[in-house]
């Protein structure tokens, strides 16, 4: 199955199109993992116990992996994720000239790295992304992205009557045509006119639309503009992994040793934020 059918089964399967992003700054981690080998893989494997069953996807950005350890981390949380039938793009944002963006590619096939989809960022045109542009799996391509400075140049007007961020969706479905791959977007739910342009200009690309949570996105107009044919993800990180940090110990059930029920709360913390993400966002859905 290709990614985008993939991501369908898992979104019916689920009722959600909520990506968990898991970003584990190693600086916000919770006590309860930090005696633990791996801790970025001690908190993945709670995160995704908690959330599993609201999760059309997860998300791990490789900023928060970059080191010896950190892959050995992202590797486990992969093959557990999986474990739970939930697809796992890897948020890389890569792009390079040709002969490095193989390799880069080549992370679609590393042993023990079995991801299902990945982030790019087309800054550097058509052959930095061809070696992403491939049936086994997701291409998902930057197009308007979430963050302030993302006005900077995606919205330059180029040529007579585009800016950079529809000119770059429309060369994706393209792209989506031409080539064996399913090309999805990003577009942030901090910028919803641009979802509703890059909506009416690409009908039938599904979307990966950060900002809701901690970036204070649309949730409304990340459901009405970013799915096509019912596919497409709404992602937030910070708002569901870190969810715990407002979780006081009183709130737990009694009975356990102190610390334990505390990490209980932590991580059911997660869940909750994770299921009302779903059913705030089910609401939009038709
Ligand atoms: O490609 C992304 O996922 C992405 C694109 C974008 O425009 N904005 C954006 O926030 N992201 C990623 O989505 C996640 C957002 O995290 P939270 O703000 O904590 O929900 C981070 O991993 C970002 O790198």
């Amino acid at each position: 199955m290709s990614f985008r059918e993939d991501l369908q089964a898992r979104i019916e399967a689920v009722d959600s199109v909520v990506s968990v992003g898991l970003d584990p700054d190693p600086d916000r981690l919770p006590d309860a993992v930090a005696d633990h080998d791996l801790p970025r893989w001690a908190f993945n494997r709670r995160i995704i116990d908690a959330t599993h069953e609201h999760a059309a996807c997860y998300k791990p950005n490789a900023a928060f992996y970059e080191d010896a350890d950190g892959w050995r981390a992202l590797a486990e949380t992969v093959a557990y994720a999986h474990g739970k039938d939930v697809p796992v793009l890897l948020d890389a944002k890569r792009g390079d000239i040709g002969n490095t963006a193989r390799q880069y590619a080549g992370v679609l096939d590393a042993d023990g790295l079995d991801v299902d989809a990945i982030t790019v960022n087309p800054y550097l045109g058509r052959d930095s992304l061809e070696p992403f542009l491939r049936a086994d799996a997701g291409v998902v391509v930057l197009a308007r992205t979430s963050n302030d400075g993302g006005a900077d140049f995606q919205n330059l007007q180029v040529g007579n009557d585009k800016r950079l961020y529809e000119y770059v969706a429309q060369r994706c479905a393209e792209w989506d045509r031409e080539s064996a791959a399913d090309v999805f977007l990003v577009v942030g739910a901090t910028t919803p006119d641009e979802l509703e342009r890059v909506r009416e200009l690409v009908p039938d690309l599904p979307f990966l639309v950060p900002g809701v949570g901690a970036q204070g996105g649309d949730a409304e107009a990340a459901i009405e503009h970013g799915l096509a044919d019912g596919v497409g993800l709404v992602n937030s990180s910070r708002g569901i992994i870190f969810a715990g940090e407002d979780v006081g110990a009183g709130s737990v059930p009694d009975g356990q040793a102190a610390e334990s029920r505390d990490a209980r709360g932590y991580f059911d913390a997660a869940g909750d934020a994770a299921k009302r993400l779903k059913r705030r966002l089910n609401e939009y859905r038709a």
